[in-house]
């Protein structure tokens, strides 16, 4: 497998151009700071200290959203995220607001991909709605890895104004997490998007991450064929074509939707 990590020259390069990136955003946007959803995972952990690094603390605002699937020790995580930060944060539980969703549309009910993905759109509510109140923008956390493969919930997770670690592949957000100084339990979790029981990424993905990155870069955003890239990582054409297929069927996550061309 390819090494994707960075020199610790280059880590900062990172780091600065990440900083400048969020501080432009909200700048040009006239906004009085951001907006973030804490989940106790790494992206939002990262996300968050990069966010406090550029606006100051007193300028992020973080959300932490549980519901009944979530583990009391990832909610535990990301209020320890927000107190360590040093910003603001309330805790507000989204399972009333599920309910309510499901007794007005009961055929949702027990259906888990609809479930899990409106409550990642019910998040993005709430994000939006303390954005517009307090004239903040919504930083989202979606890194290269999942945004390549479509793995977030469109108008969910993916209802954010900028993506500040949205070039970083998966191992790579865990890098740069180190490096800022994020405790190792947290750049070392398992990755899960909590939106049923049990769920993690690499089994609902069937691949690993340090699998799925080194495809990603070496053929999806990279120049080798399917079939080199398999010679040259060592693994099933079938694997390679599984994540090429996963990148050509979520293209429509990552544009603006699509309107008939002008007419004449
Ligand atoms: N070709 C096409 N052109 C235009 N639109 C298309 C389309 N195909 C589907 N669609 C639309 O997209 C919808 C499906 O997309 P979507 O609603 O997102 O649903 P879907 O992609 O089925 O599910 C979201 C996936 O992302 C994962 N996820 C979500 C949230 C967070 C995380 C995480 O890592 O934390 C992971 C989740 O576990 C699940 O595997 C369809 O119902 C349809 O409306
Ligand atoms: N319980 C939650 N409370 C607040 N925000 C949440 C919650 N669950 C998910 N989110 C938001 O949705 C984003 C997408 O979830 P995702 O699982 O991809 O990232 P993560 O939890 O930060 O990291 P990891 O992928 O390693 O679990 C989170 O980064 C966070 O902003
Ligand atoms: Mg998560």
């Amino acid at each position: 497998m390819i090494d994707l990590r960075f020199s610790e020259e280059e880590l900062e390069r990172r780091r600065e151009h990440i900083l400048e990136f969020v501080r432009d955003s909200v700048d040009a946007a006239g906004a009085d700071g951001a907006v973030l959803g804490l989940s106790g995972g790494i992206d939002s952990t990262l996300t968050g200290y990069l966010t406090v690094e550029a606006l100051g603390a007193e300028n992020v605002h973080g959300l932490v959203l549980p519901a009944t699937v979530s583990s009391d020790e990832n909610m535990s995580d990301a209020e320890r995220v927000a107190q360590e930060l040093e910003i603001g944060y309330d805790v507000i539980e989204i399972e009333p607001i599920v309910d309510s969703l499901l007794s007005v549309y009961p055929e949702a009910e027990g259906d888990h991909v609809a479930t899990g993905n409106a409550r990642a759109r019910i998040r993005g509510v709430l994000n939006y709605l303390v954005a517009n109140h307090e004239n903040r923008l919504v930083v989202g956390t979606g890194n290269r890895s999942e945004a390549a493969v479509g793995y977030f919930t469109k108008y969910g997770d993916g209802a954010v104004d900028c993506h500040p670690i949205g070039n970083l592949y998966k191992q790579q957000v865990r890098q740069l997490a180190r490096h800022v100084g994020v405790p190792e339990d947290l750049a070392a979790k398992t990755a899960t998007a909590e939106l049923w029981a049990d769920q993690t990424d690499e089994d609902e993905l069937g691949i690993a991450y340090d699998t799925l990155d080194a495809i990603l870069a070496t053929h999806v955003d990279g120049p080798l064929s399917v079939a080199a890239t398999a010679r040259e990582l060592e693994v099933d054409a079938e694997t390679v074509e599984m994540v090429r297929g996963l990148y050509e069927r979520s293209e429509h996550k990552r544009n603006a939707p699509p309107a008939p061309e002008p007419l004449e």
